[in-house]
C-alpha cells in the first residue's frame, strides 16, 4: 500500500473551473459516515464536471512503475515485434499510430486520426469458457520477447480491478443505493487496459490530436499518466480544462454508459490529448465496464416516480459492439484511417 498523502483538494465548482477536483479515498480506509460523505462528494462532482482525480487509492507506487516500464519497453520494441502482436477481432493486441478515427464522436467532427499507438489487452477468457469466441471473447496477445511483461500487466489489472470494484460501491451509495447494489452487473466485469504512447507533435495544428475530443462508452475510466501533460477535459461551459499530472494520482471519469445508466444525472464529459511536449508521453487508462450480456436501464434513484426515462434498456454488449466497429479501422475497411 502506498503511504497516505495530503494532497490539498480543489473545490469542485461550475462553469468557471480551471481545475479538476481532487477526491481523497483515504485508501479507503473510511467508516459508514467518511463512505457517506465521499459519495456525497462524488455526486456533486460526476454530476458537475464528470471527471477528477482520486488520491490515496491504495495502489502501490511499485505497481505503478512496473506498468510504466513494461509500456515503455513494449513500445521501444522493433516495430515487426509490435506488429506481430497485432490487433486481433477479439480487439486485444497493438494499434498502430493512425488507425484509430472517433467516427462516433459526439463533440467534434474528427477527420484526422489519432496520432499515438497503443497495445489493448482485455480481461481473460480461459480457452473452456461458455463465451470463448464470441463477440471481444478471446486471447490476449503477449510480446515474447518481454518476459516478465504478461506478469506486471495482470499484477496492474488485478490493482485496478481492486480499485474499480471499490469505487463502483461508492458510486452505488452516491445514487441512493445499498453499496452492493451494482455489483452483480460486473460479475464478469468487461475490462480495457490500454498503454497508450504518444509521440512529441510540438507543432500539432490544432485538429491534429494524440486522442481527438472524445467521451468514453463505459461505465468508468481510471486513468493513469505520466508527468508530460496533455489531457484536457471539456468545461460544461466551453473551453477546456487542463488536466495537469498530479503526483500520487489518478483522473477518474464517468462513461456514457454511466451518464446513461444515471439518466443523465451523471456527465460523460468530452477530453482530448494533444502532446504538444518535446517528450514522448505514456498513459494507461482502465475501462471497467458491466459484462457483456447486461441490461442497462435506467437506475431506480435517477427518475422521478412520474416520469419516463430518458433512455431505452440497452444490452452492454450490442451497443459497445456498435460503437467499436464503428470507431476502429480494422474491423471496417470503410470505416477508419489508413
Ligand atoms: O491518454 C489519456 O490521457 C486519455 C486517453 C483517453 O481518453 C482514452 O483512451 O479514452
Ligand atoms: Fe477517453
Amino acid at each position: 500500500m502506498s503511504a497516505t498523502r495530503t494532497v490539498k483538494p480543489v473545490s469542485a465548482g461550475d462553469e468557471t473551473i480551471d481545475r479538476l477536483p481532487i477526491v481523497d479515498l483515504q485508501n479507503f480506509a473510511f467508516d459508514e459516515a467518511g463512505a457517506d460523505r465521499i459519495a456525497k462528494e462524488i455526486d456533486r462532482i460526476f454530476s458537475e464536471t464528470g471527471f477528477c482525480y482520486l488520491s490515496n487509492t491504495g495502489v502501490s507506487d511499485a505497481e505503478i512503475a512496473r506498468i510504466f516500464e513494461a509500456s515503455k519497453a513494449f513500445h521501444a520494441l522493433p516495430q515487426a515485434d509490435k506488429e506481430a502482436v497485432a490487433i486481433n477481432a477479439y480487439h486485444r493486441g497493438y494499434m498502430a499510430p493512425k488507425t484509430s478515427l472517433i467516427v462516433t464522436s459526439s463533440v467534434a467532427t474528427v477527420t484526422k486520426p489519432n496520432n499515438s499507438e497503443s497495445l489493448m489487452i482485455m480481461h481473460e477468457i480461459a480457452g473452456d469458457d461458455p463465451r470463448f469466441g464470441q463477440d471481444l471473447q478471446g486471447p490476449n496477445q503477449w510480446p515474447d520477447k518481454l518476459p516478465a511483461f504478461r506478469a506486471d500487466v495482470q499484477e496492474y489489472v488485478d490493482a485496478m480491478l481492486g480499485l474499480a470494484r471499490r469505487f463502483t460501491t461508492l458510486i452505488a451509495r452516491a445514487l441512493g443505493m445499498a453499496p452492493d447494489a451494482l455489483d452483480h452487473f460486473f460479475a464478469r466485469p468487461t475490462t480495457f487496459l490500454r498503454l497508450l504512447h504518444y509521440p512529441p507533435q510540438p507543432n500539432a495544428a490544432d485538429d491534429e490530436f494524440g486522442s481527438a475530443p472524445h467521451t468514453d462508452y463505459g461505465f468508468i475510466t481510471i486513468l493513469l499518466q505520466d508527468g508530460v501533460g496533455g489531457l484536457e477535459v471539456r468545461r460544461r461551459g466551453g473551453g477546456w480544462i487542463k488536466a495537469t499530472p498530479v503526483p500520487g494520482t489518478f483522473v477518474i471519469n464517468v462513461g456514457d454508459i454511466l451518464a446513461r445508466w444515471t439518466n443523465g444525472r451523471w456527465q460523460s464529459t468530452p477530453h482530448r490529448v494533444q502532446n504538444k511536449n518535446t517528450v514522448d508521453r505514456y498513459s494507461v487508462p482502465f475501462f471497467f465496464d458491466p459484462d457483456m450480456s447486461e441490461t442497462i436501464t435506467c437506475l431506480p434513484g435517477c427518475v422521478a416516480a412520474n416520469e419516463a426515462p430518458r433512455f431505452e434498456p440497452i444490452v452492454y454488449g450490442k451497443y459497445l459492439m456498435e460503437r467499436i466497429d464503428k470507431n476502429y479501422s480494422y474491423r471496417n475497411a470503410a470505416g477508419g484511417a489508413a
